[in-house]
């Protein structure tokens, strides 16, 4: 457990989804924790929720910690960052997890010497569940990445990669909690127009997704294996295969995330 004091400023979506999972993991107790946010409501429901402390303004949390998580959106970047430009420096660390915003961009509002570490997570980092690309840059000792580390695996797989990947990962685990959000919706409205309760039509197609996932992860088998071994000769799952292919449905997910990729660059 970390006695560093760790600020958030945005707790909309991501931000909020990371201090539940800090909290609730007891990895950092919330007296430890800040959080700031433009919202009063929000900051009213996350005190309720969470017991955690306000700071009134982004300056005084960026006063007050000693790791600060930037979650604001990217428009509002450049605004947070000229504000807390001066509260950045000596063993402080800045953590952006801002989509489309390199440390280059960052480090033009805060001081040359200031500590950055720039992540991509997700949203299933709420139960733990995430991914959580990482990246650093500034005089950052190995101890204090290695802490950052250690704590962001509360949040699920942490990677470490090298920046220039940050705007393919948005693309493909930043972004894509809500194409498998879409593909489980649509499964169960087709569980439902097969005669299914939207209930069990939910729960099973999110299981089902869940399951498959994890036999990619757990027996390392190519996924195109993995299908071959759903579809029996001359049986249902080809059906639904050719269907599939028919509707170019790898196609639209490519280029799904293709554009994805291209927006990030330009935030
Ligand atoms: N939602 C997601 O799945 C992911 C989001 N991100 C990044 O996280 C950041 C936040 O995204 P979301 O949480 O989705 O947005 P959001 O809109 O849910 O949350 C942003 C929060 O920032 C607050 N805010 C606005 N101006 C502020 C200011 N000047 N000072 C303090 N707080 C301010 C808003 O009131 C809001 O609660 C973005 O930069 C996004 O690229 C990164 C990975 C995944
Ligand atoms: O939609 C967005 O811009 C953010 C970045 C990754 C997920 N949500």
């Amino acid at each position: 457990m970390s006695d560093r004091k760790i600020g958030i400023i945005g707790c909309g979506n991501m931000g909020s989804a990371i201090l539940a999972s800090f909290v609730e993991s007891r990895k950092v107790l919330s007296y430890n924790i800040w959080v700031y946010d433009v919202s009063n409501e929000r900051l009213k429901t996350m005190k309720e929720k969470y017991d955690i402390n306000i700071a009134s303004n982004s300056v005084e949390l960026a006063e007050l910690c000693d790791e600060i998580i930037l979650a604001v959106k990217p428009d509002v970047v450049e605004k947070v960052l000229s504000e807390i430009s001066n509260k950045i420096s000596g063993s402080k660390i800045l953590i952006s997890i801002v989509a489309g915003k390199s440390i280059d961009y960052i480090k033009r509002f805060i001081k040359a010497d200031a500590k950055i570490i720039r992540l991509m997570p997700n949203t299933p980092a709420l139960i733990g569940q995430g991914v959580i690309a990482m990246t650093a840059e500034g005089p950052i000792e190995d101890d204090e990445f290695l802490h950052i580390k250690e704590l962001l695996t509360t949040l699920g797989l942490v990677v470490e990669v090298d920046e220039k990947y940050m705007d393919a990962i948005t693309g493909i685990s930043g972004s894509s909690p809500a194409y498998v959000f879409m593909f489980i919706e649509a499964l169960a409205d087709a569980g439902v127009y097969a005669g299914l309760p939207r209930d069990i039509s939910y729960q099973i197609a999110a299981q089902a997704v869940m399951g498959s996932a994890a036999l990619v992860l757990k027996t390392g088998k190519h996924p195109g294996v993995l299908k071959d071994m759903v579809c029996s000769p001359g049986g249902t799952t080809i059906e639904a295969v050719r269907e599939l292919e028919r509707n170019g449905f790898r196609s639209a997910v490519i280029e799904a995330v293709i554009s994805c990729v291209k927006k990030s660059k330009t935030l």
